[in-house]
């Protein structure tokens, strides 16, 4: 069986009073990411992984942030098409294991949503996906509330 390995990153500035989606999940807070889409830090380091396993170049190749198309889009819908990439070079996803850095809010209560949505747009199990978070102990722009930061990898298999 060929597997091969995939390592993204992302990372969006925080804006007061901006939404603040991760995972597909609205988080409430004062703060919100700011980017071109839905700025879901998270989905674009799993992307990111992805893409990068597959060897298809990265999620700014395929949905460049200077295309209408992508203004304000949800990233479940980007992960969706991630997903058509690898199948059509007969990648399935093995598993993803995801990191979220971010001093506040809590992601923590949030995980089981996010894996579910994550789980429902890439047509995998819950199982498969693991999501953690850290804060920077209060250091750096993380640790100010200027930014938030995803780290992910994953593996995939050749069908
Ligand atoms: N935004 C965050 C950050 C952390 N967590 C959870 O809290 C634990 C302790 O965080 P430290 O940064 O102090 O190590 C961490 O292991 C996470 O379980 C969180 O839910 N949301
Ligand atoms: C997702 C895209 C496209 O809308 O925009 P952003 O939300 O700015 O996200 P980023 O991770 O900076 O790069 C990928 C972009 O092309």
């Amino acid at each position: 069986m060929k597997i091969k390995v995939g390592f993204g990153f992302d990372v969006h500035q925080l804006r007061k009073g901006h939404p603040f989606v991760m995972g597909g999940v609205n988080l409430e807070h004062t703060s919100g990411a700011y980017g071109h889409s839905d700025a879901d830090v998270l989905l674009h380091a799993i992307c990111d992984a992805l893409l990068g396993a597959a060897n298809l170049r990265d999620i700014g190749f395929h949905f460049s942030n200077t295309d209408e198309r992508w203004r304000g889009i949800s990233s479940l819908i980007l992960l969706k098409e991630v997903m058509k990439l690898l199948a059509e070079k007969n990648w399935i996803i093995g598993n993803i294991d995801a990191m979220i850095c971010l001093e506040a809010p809590k992601i923590n209560p949030h995980i089981p949503a996010m894996k579910a949505h994550i789980a429902n747009a890439a047509g995998i199990s819950e199982e498969d996906i693991s999501i953690k978070a850290t804060t920077n102990e209060q250091m750096g722009f993380i640790g100010r509330e200027e930014g938030v930061v995803a780290y992910a990898v994953c593996l995939i298999e050749k069908i």
